[in-house]
């Protein structure tokens, strides 16, 4: 990547979101324009405050972006059996295009096996274990949101990746393993390290795109980073400073500028990428449900 002298480019994710946001507008306006309204339908389990404004969140901008939006809130004593018929019924829901089980769901319920009850076409966060599939495959799968947007934000920055060294830190089903896949559709060669990987730092040190999505807040420190490299923070940690709650992400903010090419904050980085990621899935899901073209591109 060159010699790197310069403080590193903060990459605005949630400029970027606004700005797909309004391409989103645009496109349920020309689809409705054309007889189709896509539908989301959103549910949560319990109380989680945070899972709370997450699912406020993404139900006030599908309203705004014109979708119909289909909220079922339910106690954390529902049983798996009641969530499972609900997904039944939202399964067969004809103006139901995207359905979303907010995680985590409580302890008693089986969240893999939530998962697989959805249908897949209506899967918009992609966790089916068919869109799974396909997305290692190759193709026609829907992606998850966190890890689409994470590639819309490395793309913003440089659009040709083949060849690059990216490392993952974590290895989750909803973050680290997709991007992984996704990462290796671009020809990145591409590491997922997790917490048995040895020597940690040598490992992100070799990264021309480091992805930290491992929930420890600041784990990755400024001397880990490859001058010049793309550095994404997943990581939505919460802690008490001066008596108000903050958000940390998982790489040290101050360190990482010092040295990397391009950085997201936190907040303001991935997080807002992945509302807006949700509503262009549930655009992409209601064009292929109904056989219509769809209007959004596919950068
Ligand atoms: N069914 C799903 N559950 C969960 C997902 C998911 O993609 N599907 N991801 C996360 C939570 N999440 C969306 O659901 C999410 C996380 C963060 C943000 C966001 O905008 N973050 C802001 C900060 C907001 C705050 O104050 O907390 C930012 O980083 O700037 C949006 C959505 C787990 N569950």
């Amino acid at each position: 990547m060159g010699t790197h002298t310069s403080e590193a480019t903060l990459i605005d994710g949630a400029a970027v979101a606004a700005g797909l946001h309004s391409e989103l507008r645009s496109a349920v306006e020309n689809l409705v324009e054309r007889g189709l309204t896509p539908g989301l339908a959103v549910v949560l389990v319990g109380n989680d405050p945070a899972s709370s404004v997450y699912v406020r969140n993404k139900i006030r901008r599908s309203v705004e972006a014109g979708l119909r939006s289909f909220h079922h809130e339910l106690p954390s004593t529902t049983s798996e059996t009641d969530l499972l018929s609900l997904i039944d019924r939202l399964n067969s829901a004809h103006d139901v295009d995207g359905i979303l089980v907010q995680l985590p769901l409580p302890s008693h319920i089986d969240a893999q096996k939530v998962t697989a009850a959805i249908d897949p076409a209506k899967d918009v966060d992609g966790f089916h274990p068919m869109n799974v599939g396909k997305l290692s495959l190759g193709g026609g799968a829907l992606v998850p949101c966190t890890p689409l947007g994470c590639m819309l934000l490395i793309k913003g920055v440089r659009s040709q990746l083949a060849g690059l060294n990216a490392v993952i830190v974590g290895r989750s089903n909803i973050v680290g393993k997709p991007l992984a896949q996704l990462l290796l559709r671009e020809n990145c060669t591409v590491t997922v390290a997790h917490s048995r990987t040895e020597d940690l730092p040598s490992l992100c040190r070799r990264a021309d795109i480091l992805v930290a999505a491992v929930g420890q807040p600041e784990l990755i420190r400024g001397d880990w980073i490859k001058p010049g490299a793309i550095v994404i923070d997943v990581g939505i940690n919460r802690a008490e400073h001066e008596g108000r709650q903050k958000l940390i992400g998982d790489v040290d903010f101050a360190g990482a500028r010092a040295v990397a090419g391009a950085l997201t904050p936190v907040p303001g980085g991935v997080g807002p990428m992945t509302i807006a990621c949700l509503l262009r899935n549930t655009i992409d899901a209601a064009c292929r449900r109904h056989g219509v073209s769809s209007p959004i591109g596919n950068s």
